[in-house]
């Protein structure tokens, strides 16, 4: 069975953290090699621009050299961390890819998204996930979980705007209208354990 390369999306407080590893867990049950990482991050050098783009002032960076920032960790995770990994055969379970970017930088941040696919290009050969999971929930329901978990410390970018994050948010459910092959909806609300079974049905055609 050929190795597979899943994102998991969605705004602030979704539960794609928590599900990234819930589904880590469930594929190693099934007897899978699996690789969980992030973004930003997933490699040393991605991992330092990480605290670049989400400490400090709310405005460090502008829009252009936030979204150039986000495109170079990307390159250098990919390079690392990602390929390597599947050509060993690994599963890549990674929590946030090029569609946070799209989300947050391309169409929130105002960028747009043929600028964020061309830096992808440059920077990543263009690599896309074989199946994104984007975790849908009602903005209420998103922010009081963020807050909750946060306690009223959230980082740079998840700090802005609540008009921004519902940009996001809705950002997210056009790229699963527009690609319903790659991209899937998933309903996060109920447990957890309810989420990651949803998760599972909607990989069911990619699982050996
Ligand atoms: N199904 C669930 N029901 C209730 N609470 C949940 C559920 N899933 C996750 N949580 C809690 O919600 C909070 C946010 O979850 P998590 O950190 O996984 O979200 P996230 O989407 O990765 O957020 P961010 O993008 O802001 O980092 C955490 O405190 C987590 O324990
Ligand atoms: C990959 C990526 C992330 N972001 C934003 C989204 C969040 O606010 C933070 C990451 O924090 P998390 O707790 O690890 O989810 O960064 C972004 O704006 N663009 C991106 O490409």
């Amino acid at each position: 069975m050929s190795a597979r390369f899943i994102s998991l999306e969605g705004g602030e407080g979704v539960g794609k953290s928590t599900q990234a590893r819930r589904l880590a867990d469930a594929l190693r049950t099934r007897g899978l090699d699996v690789l969980l990482t992030r973004e930003p991050g997933g490699s040393p050098g991605a991992e330092a621009i990480r605290s670049l783009l989400l400490e400090g002032d709310a405005n460090r960076w502008s829009p252009g050299a936030e979204a150039l920032l986000f495109a170079a960790a990307r390159a250098d995770h990919v390079t690392r961390t990602i390929d390597p990994a599947l050509s060993e055969g690994q599963w890549v379970i990674c929590d946030r890819f090029l569609d946070s970017s799209r989300a947050y930088q391309g169409m929130a941040g105002g960028v747009g998204d043929a600028a964020i696919q061309n830096l992808h290009q440059i920077g990543s050969d263009g690599r896309l996930p074989d199946r994104t999971l984007v975790l849908a929930l009602t903005d209420t329901d998103a922010a009081a979980r963020a807050d909750a978990r946060d306690a009223g410390c959230p980082d740079r970018i998840g700090g802005r705007a609540s008009d921004f994050h519902a940009e996001v948010a809705q950002a997210f459910r056009d790229f699963a209208r527009d690609d319903p092959e790659r991209i899937r909806l998933v309903d996060a609300s109920g447990s957890e354990g309810e989420v990651t079974e949803r998760l599972l049905a909607a990989l069911a055609d990619l699982l050996p």
